[in-house]
């Protein structure tokens, strides 16, 4: 018999997972599944759960919460031989992940379909220095937003709770001197950001990356140079439409593997969650992982990647 492993994080988005949890239960077991659980306690908790379920041999690890959820089962994975294939039940606030695997959104049990009907998907994976990351890693003063949101405000405002820290962040946006090598390539002065994308959906914006794909082996790398203020809020409105790629303080590239050198403080971020400081070298894991979606869709991704 197969078994599962839900690992879930009780304080995810709404915080509404648990109640659905007998359901999902049920469902797993229906579809041939031994299924246990793991509540997550804290930071970290996802990681040690997916490496146990890692020894354990599990067939399948479902990681059920927001985008940093699904981090941390991914770092429990990172380069074990053996690896579980990966099932997501997005329940968080931004679900970036999930978005860009075409899951279906605010349905518990229908995301839960799709692990028992769907098939496995080859997806790339980001290793940046010893961390893994699944859907982005950047640096520049805007993506600390992505953790300075207090996870209070994000249960009762969702996605609001971040555009009002970006508002309040702004005047305090300033440029870093970097030198960032990819793929043979140098490039060196001050940036508002970089950004080293798995998909096209980052922080709600789904077309931040616009060529993006899931499994050709390569990032999207966006870097954004020294701009004032206005200017950056326009980039930013433009992003929404996927047009400031074509701007001349933008970069958008592909490469394979990408090094980032500074001489001031900068952190990273990784899949939303604070990563450290850099230096950093991300290295694009090509189809790491097997992450469950629907026959289409895998098909649709398939034939992008070719
Ligand atoms: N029991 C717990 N109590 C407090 N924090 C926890 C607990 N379990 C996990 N965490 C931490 O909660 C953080 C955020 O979780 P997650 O990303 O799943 O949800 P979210 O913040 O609502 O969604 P999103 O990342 O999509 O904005 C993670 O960094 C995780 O380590």
């Amino acid at each position: 018999m197969k078994r599962a492993r839900v690992i879930y994080n009780p304080t995810s988005g709404r915080e509404l997972f648990k109640k659905h949890l007998p359901e999902v239960l049920v469902r797993l077991e229906k579809a041939g599944y031994e299924t246990s659980c793991h509540a997550t306690t804290c930071h970290g908790d996802a990681t040690e759960a997916a490496r146990v379920a890692v020894e354990r041999k599990y067939d399948l690890v479902i990681a059920a919460g927001g985008d940093g959820t699904i981090n941390e089962v991914v770092n429990g994975l990172g380069e074990q031989d053996y690896r579980p294939v990966l099932g997501i039940i997005p329940v968080g606030t931004t679900n970036d992940f999930a978005r860009a695997l075409g899951l279906p959104r605010d349905d518990i049990l229908a995301c839960v379909d799709v692990i028992t009907e769907g098939v496995p998907m080859p997806v790339d994976i980001g290793r940046a220095n010893d961390q893994y990351f699944v859907n982005i890693a950047g640096g520049g003063k805007i993506t600390e937003l992505s953790y300075e949101v207090p996870s209070k405000l994000k249960t009762v405002l969702g996605q609001l709770a971040y555009y009002l820290k970006g508002i309040e962040m702004l005047p305090s946006i300033r440029p870093t001197n970097v030198t960032i090598e990819y793929d043979g390539k140098v490039f060196e002065g001050e940036i508002m950001l970089f950004l080293v994308s798995l998909t096209n959906s980052v922080g709600g914006f789904e077309k931040l990356a616009p060529d993006s794909c899931l499994n050709d082996g390569m990032f999207d790398m966006i870097i954004l140079k020294k701009a004032n203020i206005a200017d950056f809020i326009r980039i930013a409105t433009m992003a929404l439409r996927g047009e400031h790629i074509k701007d001349p303080s933008v970069i958008y590239t592909k490469a394979n593997r990408v090094k980032v050198h500074t001489n001031e403080k900068m952190q990273l971020n990784l899949d939303g969650e604070y990563g450290g400081l850099l230096p950093g070298e991300f290295v694009n894991l090509y189809r790491h992982i097997d992450v469950m979606v629907t026959e289409q869709r895998k098909q649709k991704e398939m034939d992008k990647c070719q």
